[in-house]
Formats: structure tokens, sequence, C-alpha cells
């Protein structure tokens, strides 16, 4: 389980996050909705632990996870695709998914699970990150992150610039990921519609605050669109 209770994050003196908080257990998806610059990454960024947030608590699995780095919460089971996915273009494919082995024990490799899931990294292991496609590059991001075996998948707008028959995969992956493999996922998203298929519980952030939060079913769609519009 995650528990994210009210953390604040400032930039110099311009406060990015207040009294955030958010929840999500194995099994289960949450998302994060908001406009441009509302704060969405900034709190993807502070529970990986590559910003430094000024109060609250970040508790995962029963430990705090706040004065941990990032390569510590990775290694207590946090995964991370970032936004703009970060492929190493001029690795092949599958340096790129063995980046995420440093901090693996000596001779552990990438598991089937990430070829079963995107068949086409196995066909292309030796093309250039640089070469694929973004919906590709989306792909071997999330596969990188699998290779870590995390039990916690942080996901930074999956579906930016991708193509749609790509995110109805990314979307089965997620769901499979969640529901078949009992992981904990947050994504963060400008689609409400990818959103709300997927996501058990929907948060909206305006301006560095929760401004909604409830489950998806429960949640007036109208009112969490007008939170993404104004
Ligand atoms: N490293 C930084 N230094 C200073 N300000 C920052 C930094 N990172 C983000 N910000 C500011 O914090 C606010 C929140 O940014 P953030 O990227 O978290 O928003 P977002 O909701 O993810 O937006 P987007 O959808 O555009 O990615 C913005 O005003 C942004 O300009």
């Amino acid at each position: 389980m995650l528990q994210v209770t009210d953390i604040d994050l400032s930039y110099g003196a311009s406060r990015c996050l207040r009294g955030v908080s958010l929840s999500v257990g194995p099994g289960q998806v949450a998302a994060v909705l908001g406009r441009n610059g509302v704060g969405k990454s900034s709190l993807l960024r502070s529970i990986i632990g590559l910003e430094k947030i000024q109060g609250g608590s970040i508790l995962w699995e029963g430990n705090e996870m706040r004065g941990l780095g990032p390569a510590e919460r990775a290694r207590a089971g946090i995964g991370y695709v970032p936004q703009g996915r970060e492929i190493f273009p001029f690795l092949t494919v599958q340096e790129n998914l063995e980046t995420a082995l440093a901090a693996a024990p000596r001779g552990s490799a990438v598991p089937d699970e990430v070829f079963d899931l995107f068949p086409i990294l196995r066909q292309f292991l030796r093309r250039r990150g640089g070469d694929l496609s973004g919906g590709q590059q989306q792909q071997l991001a999330i596969g990188r992150a699998l290779t870590a075996r995390p039990r916690l998948l942080i996901l930074d707008e999956p579906t930016e610039g991708i193509q749609p028959n790509v995110i109805k995969d990314i979307a089965k992956v997620i769901h499979h990921l969640a529901h078949d493999r009992n992981f904990a996922i947050v994504l963060v998203e400008q689609y409400f519609e990818f959103a709300r298929d997927l996501a058990d519980t929907i948060t909206v952030m305006v301006r560095g605050e929760v401004a909604l939060s409830g489950r998806t079913s429960e949640l007036d769609e109208a009112e969490v669109r007008k939170l993404l519009t104004v």
C-alpha cells in the first residue's frame, strides 16, 4: 500500500504542492488528473524521491520513504516511467532494459514477462532506442521499469504523443499488471477517458492541491471534466 499524506513541495519561493494526499493498494490503479502545470509530475517525482518534500509523509508497504533517495526507493519496489519516456537513444533496446539491472543482484536478467507483454521489444532487441517509434519507446520505458521488478508502478502520461492503437495496448498492460499481477499503480494522465476506463480511483489536482478525489464509479463526471477545462 502507498499512502501519501499531506505533502508539501516548494521550488524556491514558489509552492508547488500543498497538503496533497493519495493512496493506492495492490491490485489498484489510482489516476491523477489535472491541467498542465498543476503539479502532477512534481507529485510523482516526490513519491520516487527526485524532489525533496518539505512536509507530509510517504509510506510504502508501511515504511517511511521521505528520507530515502531514489535508488533506495527503487530497491524498495517503486518503479517509475517518466514523462517523455527518457529512453537512451544510442543504446539498444536490450541495453536500455539492462540499465534497470544496475541495482539488481549479480546475474539478474530482464524478466521474460517484459517480452511477453511487449513482443516488439524482443523483435527489436538490437535496434537503437532512438530508432523506435514513440509508442515502441513507451513500451520500452515500461519494460525497463518492470525489469527492476517493482511492486508499485508510477507512470507519468504514458499516452502522451502516442497513436490510438498503441494507447489501447498500453491500457491492456496496465490493467493486466494491476488485476492479474497485483501491482499498485499510480497514473498521471491528461485524457479523462483513458483514466476513467482504467482507474479505481481518480484524484483531480488544481494549482498544487487536490480538488476532488474518490472512487471512479462514484465521481461526478461533469464535475471532473469542469476541473480539467477551467
Ligand atoms: N524544477 C523546477 N523548478 C521550478 N519550478 C518547477 C520545477 N518543476 C516544475 N516546476 C513548476 O511547478 C509547477 C508544477 O509543474 P509539474 O510539472 O509538476 O506540473 P504538471 O501538472 O505535471 O504539468 P504537465 O502536465 O505540464 O506535465 C509548474 O508551475 C512548473 O512550472
